[in-house]
């Protein structure tokens, strides 16, 4: 058969629920259009809550909070911990915890969790992903002055590993991009699994 004749299904509309930078800017590298719509939910963790199911709950209340009432859209939404030594690390209140934070992840190995959630069409899909990174040791003025950087301000764990938190990262273990908060290819599982092969992935916001 001529392919030409081939009209491939429509990709629809993409709506990134997250304030996040780091987030918009990673689906912005995938040659996405998308619009952006952050969601205001309530991301308390319950003591007890195990790590894994905490982001993948609250990645669902953002993208469900967006979906609400625009079901042909396409809603995607995330959310990030650090979890070390049985504590959950979200983003620091001031410097002071900032520093408590890179304090306890110096010269150890802990875990990021991404949840990452999709509604679409009245339903929504959802996972969670986790990724080992091991920190160098740092001496107490290496903590401050990383801190004192302010890039980890806005960040779970107060750190950026995509930033100059690189140079204190000796290894990681599972996907980078669930580390910087969205775990991309999670993700494209998850559209598929919703209906949205790799074929009409390629094409998202070129329609
Ligand atoms: C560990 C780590 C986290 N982060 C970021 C990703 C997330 O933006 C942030 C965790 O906070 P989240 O609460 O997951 O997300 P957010 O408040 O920034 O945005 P929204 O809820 O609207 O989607 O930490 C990095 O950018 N780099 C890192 O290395």
């Amino acid at each position: 058969m001529d392919s030409s004749l081939i009209v491939p299904l429509p990709s629809p509309p993409l709506v990134l629920a997250s304030a996040s930078p780091r987030r918009r800017e990673l689906l912005s590298e995938l040659g996405w259009s998308f619009s952006v719509e952050p969601s205001r939910v309530d991301e308390t963790i319950p003591e007890g809550e195990p790590a894994a199911s905490a982001v993948e709950r609250l990645a669902r209340l953002k993208a469900s909070a967006v979906a609400d009432g625009r079901p042909e859209s396409c809603v995607v939404a995330a959310d990030t911990v650090v979890a070390v030594g049985g504590l959950l690390l979200g983003k620091p209140r001031d410097r002071a915890e900032g520093r408590a934070m890179i304090g306890l992840l110096a010269g150890r190995t802990h875990d990021v969790f991404s949840g990452v959630a999709l509604a679409w069409r009245g339903k929504v899909f959802s996972a969670s992903e986790r990724t080992e990174v091991t920190f160098r040791p740092l001496s107490e003025s290496e903590v401050r002055g990383y801190v004192d950087t302010g890039e980890g301000d806005d960040k779970a764990g107060s750190y950026a590993i995509q930033g100059r938190g690189a140079l204190l990262v000796t290894s990681i273990r599972g996907c980078y991009f669930n580390v910087v908060g969205l775990p991309l290819a999670r993700l494209s599982l998850l559209l598929a699994e919703a209906g949205l092969s790799l074929e009409r992935q390629w094409r998202f916001g070129s329609r």
